[in-house]
């Protein structure tokens, strides 16, 4: 069932430009909704306009059968969680989680119990009395969104709720606030410009760019389908390889394309005999991830290989970055570490053409966006 629904919705805020244009996005009740993108995608202008901060330009708001565009962020019992915890330094974990109830004139009585379930739930019984300003930086996080459930709000907002905690901290809070929200099956809307953020708490994504919608989907779907050019750069680390490459002949046995320096490869004729027809000109751009640059087996059998020098090795522990100078052009492989390969040594490595992302380089999009009964590793539509 849909919780919040964006139809048709604009902003500008300068009656000229627009920082969100034509947004339809539904977040359903329960669901984690990330919206993710790069600095000044509009992300936090759409959760503005969701809670009320900011008016519509053009479009509708709808909290379930509610119509809210008009309504003041007080009609609409949204709870926000800010990145900078925004808590009253002088008073206790307690006290900070009590008063928005307290502002409410809510019965002593009441406030006790609904806090004290709020503690239970965020495992914040030991420091209960403590003053917030003694806290870690991931415990004073957990009071503010224990200010944000003690209300029951109909839809929790998270605003870059990790950006102010170091890498460990992330780590453990990431997942404790997947957990609560799961628990507390809590509709919630989370922005961030950290993809991993994104992936690892939300049920779906939307990504943004230029205040435009790019692609809506669950992590898996958009990291094994990204829908255009942006969404396959923005999502995954390292990114995408993309290589121009032309449109050749569909064959019996498949749709040959060149890549790059004339590296031809034979796409699959299922999907593409059929896809390949939505392309707008014979100019394409394959994509590939870094960890689908394989290294060939000796004696396997492999659609395609290359034989390349490494430019340079980026050692990170549990898996090394190789870029390599191919034929296809500049490819950044991953491989597990420690690799023991060095600058300058040539390495064979495979593509499987069932790895690969086939796009329209005019339009940009994927030519297997919105093709369903497709297997691609990782996903299934
Ligand atoms: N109050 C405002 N007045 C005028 N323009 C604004 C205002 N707030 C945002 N904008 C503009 O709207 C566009 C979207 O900004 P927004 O802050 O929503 O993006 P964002 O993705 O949240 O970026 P960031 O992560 O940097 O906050 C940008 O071009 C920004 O300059």
């Amino acid at each position: 069932m849909v919780a919040v629904e964006l139809k048709n919705v604009s902003k500008s805020y300068d009656g000229k430009t627009f920082a969100i244009e034509g947004l339809n996005l539904q977040c359903e009740y329960g669901e984690m909704l990330a919206l993710l993108g790069p600095s000044g995608c509009g992300k936090s202008t759409t959760l503005k306009l969701i809670a009320g901060i900011e008016r519509i330009s053009g479009g509708q708001i709808m909290f379930g059968a509610r119509d809210v565009s008009q309504l003041d962020t007080a009609s609409r019992n949204v709870a926000m969680v800010f990145e900078d915890y925004a808590l009253y330094p002088h008073l206790s974990v307690f006290e900070n989680i009590a008063f928005p109830l307290r502002v409410r004139s809510t019965l002593h009585s009441d406030i006790d119990r609904a806090v004290g379930r709020v503690i239970d739930l965020l495992e914040l019984q030991e420091v209960r009395d403590a003053n917030v300003r003694k806290l870690s930086g991931g415990a004073q996080q957990r009071v503010s969104i224990g200010r944000a459930l003690v209300r029951e709000p109909d839809l929790i907002m998270f605003d870059e709720p990790l950006s102010h905690m170091d890498a460990a901290q992330k780590v453990g809070l990431r997942s404790e606030i997947a957990r609560l929200q799961k628990a507390a099956k809590l509709t919630s809307v989370l922005v961030t410009h950290d993809q991993t953020e994104a992936i690892s708490m939300a049920d779906r994504i939307a990504v943004m760019d230029k205040g435009v919608l790019q692609q809506v989907a669950t992590p898996a779907e958009i990291y094994a389908r990204p829908a255009n050019l942006f969404v396959a750069s923005f999502i995954g680390e390292p990114p995408m390889n993309l290589l121009e490459a032309q449109l050749l002949e569909v064959r019996s046995e498949g749709v040959a394309i060149a890549i790059g320096q004339g590296v031809e490869l034979l796409l699959p004729l299922q999907p593409y005999g059929a896809a390949i027809h939505r392309a707008s000109s014979n100019k394409l751009v394959v994509g590939v991830r870094p960890e689908h640059v394989r290294l060939a087996q000796k004696n396997g059998h492999h659609a395609l290989v290359m034989t390349t020098p490494i430019v340079v090795v980026e050692t990170r522990g549990d898996h090394d970055v190789l870029q390599l100078r191919s034929p296809m052009g500049r490819l950044v492989m991953e491989v597990n570490g420690p690799s023991g390969f060095a600058q300058g040594q040539l390495v064979n490595v495979a593509i499987d053409p069932h790895d690969v992302h086939v796009f329209d380089a005019q339009t940009t999009c994927n030519l297997l966006a919105g093709v369903t009964g497709v297997v691609t590793r990782g996903a299934q539509t």
